[in-house]
């Protein structure tokens, strides 16, 4: 298949998403195109430093840039303010400056602590993505969200920041741990029920090439989700008419779960795959959808490898935590619920006892 350009149409901060097979080497004539400056800081984690980092730095070196390579410990415990400090020093006492580009070369946590970075140093430097995870290249690459958690609260600090560009190269994902690749899988789910009850019924025929890593299937998924997202984002790009809070299917249940657990036991994929079932579940509950949607839904997840029960939480501190999700508006939560397949609403109709009920089992 050849490598094939979506456009993210935001007037002047728009940018193009590359998707191929074999794209990395691509990576500096990429950036020359979008970028005339000559000083990388190249961002990645301790694992895919070796595994493509160090090469994605040899490219820009190739191509005659001067190339910083910064290194955080893998894992989402590392998306924290200690983290975005050493990367601030290190940066300027590297040299860096406001004609540096910042390029984001791993998953979702690399992608959001590197963004955040490039969108406050010196007030804001240009970032490029070279997501590494699915999750990454079919989520969190695209789309401007970029930031940090606290303890108490997921993302709560961060910033909307677009990138210059989103280079995907599939091929990568043949070293993903299973976890991670069906991690990613769960936000991929998410779209079909979102938006797109065809992508659903793709997924749930195709769950065998899946699972696979067949190239084709996975440029064809990554694509879809790309360009689902970047329609959503350009409808609205800062989450301001609600059309965007649509991507946080499962997430008011998942973010809780995940500060619930320190960030340290469920993957964010994890946590989303069980959070979206209580949502279909709460759905049920308050009678907009029916029974066997939220069944398909675990049927499709479990295939996939995906958790679809929450673990033994204590259900009034998840509740609890709920309450530091962003969408909460006028003293209320917000939910993301689906009215079917393919479609979904955003609610604050929704009573705490049927919340908790729900965090108890009691679908
Ligand atoms: N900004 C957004 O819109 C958005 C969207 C979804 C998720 N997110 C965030 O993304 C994060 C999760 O991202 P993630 O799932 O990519 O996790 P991650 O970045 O922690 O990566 C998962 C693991 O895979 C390793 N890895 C990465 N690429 C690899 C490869 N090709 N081969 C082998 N190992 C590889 C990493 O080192 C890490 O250990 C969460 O913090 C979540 O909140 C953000
Ligand atoms: O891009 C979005 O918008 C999303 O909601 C995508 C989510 O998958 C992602 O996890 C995002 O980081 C959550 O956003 P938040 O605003 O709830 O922190
Ligand atoms: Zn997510």
């Amino acid at each position: 298949m050849p490598t094939r350009t979506l456009r993210v149409d935001l007037k002047e901060r728009g940018y193009d998403i590359a998707i191929g097979s074999g794209t990395l080497p691509q990576c500096a004539e990429f950036l020359a195109e979008r970028s005339s400056s000559s000083h990388v800081v190249l961002i990645t984690d301790s694992n895919v430093d070796e595994l493509y980092a160090d090469a994605v730095g040899d490219y820009f070196v190739e191509a005659g840039l001067e190339v910083e390579l910064l290194v955080i410990e893998a894992g989402e415990e590392s998306k924290n303010a200690d983290v975005l400090i050493d990367l601030w020093q290190t940066m300027l006492a590297e040299g860096a400056d406001r004609g540096s580009v910042v390029a984001a070369v791993g998953g979702g946590v690399v992608g959001d602590i590197a963004g955040f970075v490039a969108a406050t140093f010196t007030r804001g430097v240009p970032f490029l993505q070279i997501p590494t995870t699915l999750l990454a290249q079919v989520d969190s690459s695209v789309g401007g969200k970029v930031g940090v958690n606290l303890p108490e609260a997921k993302n709560i600090v961060g910033a909307f920041w677009q990138p210059l560009g989103v280079l995907i190269d599939v091929d990568v994902l043949g070293t993903l741990p299973a976890g991670e690749f069906a991690a990613g899988m769960a936000e991929v789910v998410k779209y079909g029920v979102i938006m797109d009850e065809p992508f659903f019924e793709y997924l749930e025929s195709n769950v065998d090439a899946i699972n696979a890593r067949d190239s084709e299937t996975l440029q064809y998924v990554v694509e879809r989700c790309c360009r689902l997202k970047a329609d959503v984002v350009q409808e609205d790009e800062r989450e301001e008419t609600g059309r965007r809070a649509i991507l946080n299917y499962g997430h008011t249940f998942a973010h809780a779960f995940e500060a619930a657990t320190q960030y340290g036991k469920l993957l964010h994929g994890e946590a989303v795959a069980m959070g979206m079932v209580c949502a279909s579940q709460l759905a049920e509950r308050i009678g907009l959808i029916d029974a066997q949607a939220t069944q398909r839904q675990i049927e499709l997840l479990e295939a996939l490898s995906l958790p679809t029960r929450p673990l033994e939480f204590d259900s009034e501190e998840i509740y609890r935590l709920m309450w530091h999700d962003k969408k909460v508006a006028d003293g209320k939560l917000r939910f993301v619920l689906p009215t079917r397949l393919g479609e979904v609403k955003l609610t604050s109709a929704v009573k705490s006892g049927d919340v908790i009920a729900i965090l108890e089992g009691d679908a």
